[in-house]
């Protein structure tokens, strides 16, 4: 009986050393309570236990993942084994252990130490995909056991999965004696608290020049995840390298070679996002004057990134959850049939689509349909290790890219000022002052030349431009806000109310109301814009009221609630000084 080998599972797991270690412990004992399970059943002699498979993968992304499996009369470790997005989810929900049928896609949750509930679930969420199943059967297995594993709160951090091909029991009873709940309890505190094996060092590469200790076992995960058809979810902060990682999944993939696309839906306004994604035909809109093919069509046979997914309108987010069910999709103005998306999704955000599902700004069934592989990168201070590593290999590309000999290096006073960076920015913004610290060496140095190494005081200067605002990411913010102003005048124009060009204007009193706000002070203001002339001839209150008048006039025809500071700003603009003529 499997409770006779707890007190030797405790042990066991008491001297294992890594999570690897407590997982091999437990997974032999379970699929050793398997085997003895058919061997006593009925079923004796007709089906075979193939493989179990640990994942843990608490809120926010999978942090392990690792199987045991039969072959040729040995175990061995193998990863490469993925359950059901669906079953997952049921799990988290449901809290109790569940086999399936993998052939009927039948569902049975079963109560704690092995009695099955009278309910089969043959509808509803739970059930695993037709493409899971194909995938689950593709490696032989005809049914799955799978046990939660629990954090001390009771929330399911991850599970166990139990494999085992035997067709005679396809629509009967597969008997899962045993207390494999109970099993999984006593293993679930290590499985969660034991550091992963040292990693054999990372290989980097072209699309990922480093990986360092921190990240090693997510990268080695992610390497597998690549290998596989579904959807990836890598959530990180902004800056923190996802669009990059995502490149590298797709040369890690089966598709590598094929097309790599990426949709950045912070730069699509929400009425073309359906447009963007599916393309559309000529007349489909106003302005649609030639065919598009869509960022689908585009990366057919390959991989598609989908880039800040939280900025889908509630609209395209249907669209989307229908291609990435039915893998069909119809461009905009196309009366023909559905055509197939022969795509592999990847998908990034920098928030908490949960929390944004809970909101109810996100669905939430596509959220669980996209989170069936999800990765979290970790902010850049969370993997300080890497940071010599990464400004290091910056500062080489910047030298080679300036067409510099010889080795440029960082020293380490520099090193260790990097180090104590907060870093919000995360490797954007890294790279941003490698580039500047190398630009104010070679400056110092009078040009480009041999060996160049940078020091504390380069990067002591190039911290120090932080507070002023990129050009660069200034000139991405306006032409972001100029979609969003056309956006509004499209919708306006639909509505037969056009908003006037002259309104573009209302920029320029924006920023003056910005300045005053911020420097407390009308002459600081238009002084901080070279307008000391109009200072001088007390015209500047005149045409700071000029300028607001644009601002109020928009904010009235908008008729949205505005920021309650340019708010205050407007109030407090109705009385103005005497002037000068
Ligand atoms: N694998 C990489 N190789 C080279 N540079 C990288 C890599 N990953 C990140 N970087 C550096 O970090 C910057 C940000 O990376 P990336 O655009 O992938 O971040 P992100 O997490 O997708 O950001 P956002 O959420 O803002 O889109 C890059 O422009 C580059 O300077």
């Amino acid at each position: 009986m499997l409770h006779d080998l707890l007190p030797e599972l405790i042990t066991s797991l008491m001297g294992a050393g890594c999570f690897e270690d407590a997982a091999t412990t437990v997974l032999k004992d379970m699929l050793t309570g398997v085997e003895a399970a058919l061997a006593a059943s009925s079923l004796m002699g007709q089906g075979r236990v193939l493989r179990g498979v640990v994942h843990l993968r608490p809120e926010g992304g999978y942090q392990r993942l690792f199987g045991l499996e039969h072959r040729s009369g040995a175990r061995v470790e193998g990863t490469g084994y993925l359950t059901s997005g669906s079953v997952w989810r049921w799990l988290v929900e449901h809290r109790c252990s569940v086999s399936i049928d993998v052939q009927l896609g039948v569902l049975r949750p079963w109560l704690a130490d092995g009695a099955p509930a009278h309910v089969e679930r043959r509808e509803g969420a739970g059930l695993p995909g037709s493409e899971t199943r194909e995938r689950m059967l593709g490696r032989d297995a005809t049914h799955v056991h799978v046990v939660p594993l629990r954090a001390p709160g009771g929330a399911v951090e991850g599970m166990i999965a139990l494999e085992v091909s035997c067709k005679q029991a396809i629509g009967g009873e597969l008997v899962w004696r045993g207390c494999y709940e109970l099993l999984a309890s006593a293993a679930a505190p290590y499985l969660r608290a034991l550091p992963p094996r040292p990693a054999t060092p990372a290989r980097a590469d072209e699309f990922l020049p480093v990986v360092g200790p921190t990240t090693a076992s997510l990268i080695d995960l992610l390497r597998v995840f690549a290998r596989q058809e579904e959807t990836i979810l890598i959530s990180g902060p902004t800056g923190a390298g996802k669009s990059r990682l995502a490149r590298w999944c797709h040369e890690q993939s089966a598709r590598r070679g094929q097309r790599f696309e990426t949709l950045d839906l912070l730069s699509v306004p929400e009425d073309l996002q359906m447009a963007e994604l599916f393309g559309w035909k000529r007349g489909a809109f106003t302005g649609a004057i030639r065919d598009n093919p869509g960022a689908i069509a585009r990366a057919a046979q390959g991989t598609l990134f989908i880039d800040e997914v939280d900025k889908l309108s509630l609209k395209a987010q249907a669209g989307l959850l229908h291609v990435l069910e039915e893998r069909r999709y119809r461009p905009l103005g196309d009366e023909g049939s559905e055509r197939r998306a022969d795509v592999r999704f990847l998908i990034g955000t920098n928030t908490d689509l949960r929390a944004a599902a809970r909101a109810g700004r996100f669905r939430e069934d596509l959220y669980y349909r996209i989170n069936v592989l999800p990765v979290r990168l970790p902010p850049l201070t969370e993997r300080l290790d890497e940071v010599p590593l990464w400004a290091d290999y910056m500062l080489s590309r910047r030298h080679r890219e300036g067409g510099g000999q010889g080795v440029a290096r960082i020293g380490p006073e520099a090193v260790k000022l990097l180090l104590d960076v907060p870093w919000p920015g995360n490797l954007r913004q890294l790279d941003n002052i490698v580039r500047r610290a190398y630009a104010l060496a070679l400056a110092e140095r009078g040009g480009p030349g041999g060996e160049l190494v940078l020091q504390r005081g380069h990067v002591e200067r190039a911290l120090a431009y932080e507070g002023a605002p990129d050009e660069g990411a200034l000139l991405t913010q306006l032409w972001r806000a100029a979609h969003a102003f056309v956006q509004e005048a499209e919708r306006r124009a639909r509505e037969g109310a056009p908003l006037s060009l002259e309104l573009v204007e209302v920029f320029r009193g924006l920023v003056l109301g910005a300045a005053v706000r911020r420097t407390g002070s009308r002459e600081e203001a238009f002084t901080l814009f070279g307008q000391q002339q109009l200072i001088k001839n007390r015209n500047h209150h005149r045409a700071l009221r000029r300028e607001l008048d644009r601002v109020r006039e928009l904010a009235d025809k908008l008729g949205y609630e505005i920021d309650p500071d340019l708010a205050a700003l407007l109030n407090e603009e109705v009385e103005t000084p005497a002037e000068g003529r």
